[in-house]
């Protein structure tokens, strides 16, 4: 906290030092009522001038606390508003500098928590607490200092009720902080309950199940409010203990101010201000129990930035140690998702100019290789290499500008559609722009929107379906003019002839690339110069199709009920029995296997 505040220390301080005079200034109507009893009692002949002067002293105490107070809030929100969008600018800043992999590992929930609500709840802190905290630490202080200037044993009678009223509200609420954890957990626990709730809404109302989901959010609710009541039980009793306490100091300084001034040591008007006095000691700090409430919620927001802003600029290497053309290599790579390990020993190289399939069932780990190849997961065992260098070593820039991926999730920018196109290199040729429109098959669907490749991605909004978007990401992809392409499940929006159709066009338009594509379907596979089968995270298989049709039992299967669904034939009337038209079904792949 203090290192972002760095910059703005002498704004701060500035604020502190106004905070003091409006301490002073607070402390002053005392003084005065002082001055006031002492005349009644000792001078009362001067009793009319001493009221005098003592109005018109309350009256500038009173503007300058004022105005002192009002100087200080102003200049701590300013600070707290500039250190907030210093912050931000910085996080936003590490967040691009940092390595893709570290970023993706994040999630964006965790992210936007640091850089929005995070760095909101500093906004409390300087704002407000610099002020308040300040005012409550010096007050006290400067009080303390005039109860034992008055007499040092009417000062410790009135300090005597701090120390009483913790040991008593200790005892009284001990065991509360455990039940403080509880209650940080059943609202952590709430909250994703909540949100789970409401993100799954609509699908719960599919399946009519929107009774079920509420059941489990009612629970949460209800253990919640029992815990809210079993806090509020516990710890109201002490905390009311805790102020009357803080409050009794009378009970002390009566008695032996009495004494005293029988024996003549003090005068009645000092007893009378140090009673006075003695009241603001304690109450100042009771109006910033809010700050320590939250504190550990600001810490753990500051906790949550501090690997953020301790990204450095990250690994570089030279853009000249890798010149086309480019070999990429996966050696003995493993990879774990947490405990659960996902890919064991997979090799694979991907040379200039060939055509890689990655083929095998649903969560056998073809979407984790084709993140480990993009850049974006980092092996837990093995290397990723491209022509000798790791590609975690590599620069953003120089990673982007080697390797492109395109998955079936895909983002579009607000901007224009040939904003969305060249968003990996803005000052490609219009030609160039439009063959990769045409091989990635998106021509006429961009020729059909309103305004063509100036259509406004956000006034699309839905009406873009997801092929639509698929096929405008591959442009994009393939607009980077990488030497390196990844094509994870990106052409699941075509059929079995435009797949075929788009392999070969991809192929002749750009012929040096090195391709890697996840595939589920076979269509057009057969051109690929090597197709690697994936079982449970690891290659059992690999070759061209001719070879997997002779040596892999999964590739057979696939190929067979790929050839059936092909084959689908349109049966007449009087070829099937029964009436009406239909198709013939072909064997599901644990048949064709089961032969
Ligand atoms: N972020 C993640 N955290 C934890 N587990 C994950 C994560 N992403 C994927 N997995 C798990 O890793 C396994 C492999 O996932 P992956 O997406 O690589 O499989 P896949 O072969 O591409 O599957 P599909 O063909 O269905 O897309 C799956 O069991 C999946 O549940």
């Amino acid at each position: 906290m203090f290192q972002l505040m760095a910059g703005r220390r002498i704004a701060l301080l500035a604020a502190l030092l106004v905070t003091l005079v409006a301490v002073i200034a607070e402390l002053v109507p005392f003084w005065l009522l002082f001055r006031a009893i002492d005349a009644l009692l000792v001078d009362p002949q001067d009793l009319p001038s001493t009221l005098l002067s003592c109005a018109v002293w309350l009256l500038v105490a009173l503007l300058l606390k004022y105005l002192a107070y009002g100087v200080a809030y102003l200049i701590s929100h300013h600070t707290a508003y500039a250190i907030m969008a210093d912050t931000r600018q910085r996080l936003v800043s590490q967040l691009a500098a940092a390595p893709l992999h570290w970023l993706l590992a994040q999630g964006a929930g965790a992210l936007k928590q640091s850089v929005i609500q995070d760095v909101e709840r500093m906004e409390a802190f300087i704002a407000h607490h610099t002020v308040e905290v300040t005012a409550a630490v010096l007050a006290p202080l400067v009080v303390t200092g005039l109860l034992f200037w008055v007499d040092w044993r009417l000062a410790l009678a009135v300090l005597a009720v701090g120390p009483l009223a913790f040991v008593s509200a200790s005892i009284v609420m001990r065991g509360s902080g455990q039940e403080h954890e509880r209650f940080n957990r059943a609202t952590a626990d709430l909250s994703n309950v909540t949100v789970e709730y409401l993100r799954n809404m609509p699908v719960m109302k599919i399946f009519c199940h929107a009774t079920s989901g509420f059941r489990l959010l009612q629970r949460r609710l209800r253990d919640y409010y029992q815990l809210t009541e079993d806090i509020t039980r516990r710890t109201v009793p002490g905390w009311s203990l805790f102020t009357s306490v803080l409050g009794a100091h009378m009970l002390l300084v009566l008695p032996l101010g009495a004494w005293l001034e029988a024996r003549d040591e003090v005068s009645a008007a000092e007893v009378a201000l140090a009673v006075m006095l003695g009241a603001g000691v304690f109450r100042p700090m009771l109006k910033v129990s809010r700050f320590f409430m939250e504190m550990p919620g600001i810490f753990a927001g500051l906790s949550r930035m501090a690997p953020i802003l301790a990204i450095g600029a990250g690994p570089r290497c030279g853009a000249s140690q890798i010149e086309p053309p480019v070999t990429l290599a996966l050696d003995r790579v493993g990879f774990a998702y947490g405990p659960r390990s996902i890919l064991e020993d997979v090799s694979l190289s991907l040379t200039a100019g060939s055509f890689n399939v990655l083929l095998g069932p649903s969560g056998s780990g073809k979407s984790t290789i084709a993140q480990i190849v993009a850049g974006a997961l980092v092996p837990a065992s093995g290397t990723a290499r491209i022509n000798g260098v790791e590609i975690q070593d590599l620069g953003d820039a120089e990673r982007a500008a080697l390797i492109a991926l395109a998955t079936q999730d895909v983002f579009l920018f607000s901007g224009t559609i040939r904003d969305n196109l060249r968003l990996a290199r803005p000052t490609v040729s219009e030609a160039q722009l439009r063959r990769a429109v045409e091989v990635a098959q998106a021509q006429t669907l961009i020729e059909a929107l309103p305004d063509g490749y100036e259509t406004q991605v956000s006034e699309l909004g839905a009406r873009l379906s997801g092929g639509e978007r698929q096929r405008i990401a591959v442009a994009r992809a393939l607009l980077a003019d990488t030497q390196v392409l990844v094509l994870d499940e990106a052409t699941a929006f075509a059929d079995s002839l435009t797949q075929r159709a788009f392999f070969q066009a991809l192929r002749a338009a750009y012929p040096d690339k090195a391709l890697l594509v996840v595939a589920h379907r076979l269509y057009g596979i057969e051109q690929a110069d090597q197709i690697l089968v994936l079982e449970r995270g690891q290659v059992t298989d690999r070759g061209t199709h001719a070879e997997l049709l002779r040596s892999s039992v999964y590739y057979r299967a696939m190929w067979r009920r790929e050839q059936q669904i092909e084959e689908w034939t349109l049966v007449a009337d009087d070829e099937r029995p029964g009436s009406g038209i239909g198709w013939n079904r072909p064997a599901t792949p644990t048949e064709v296997v089961n032969g």
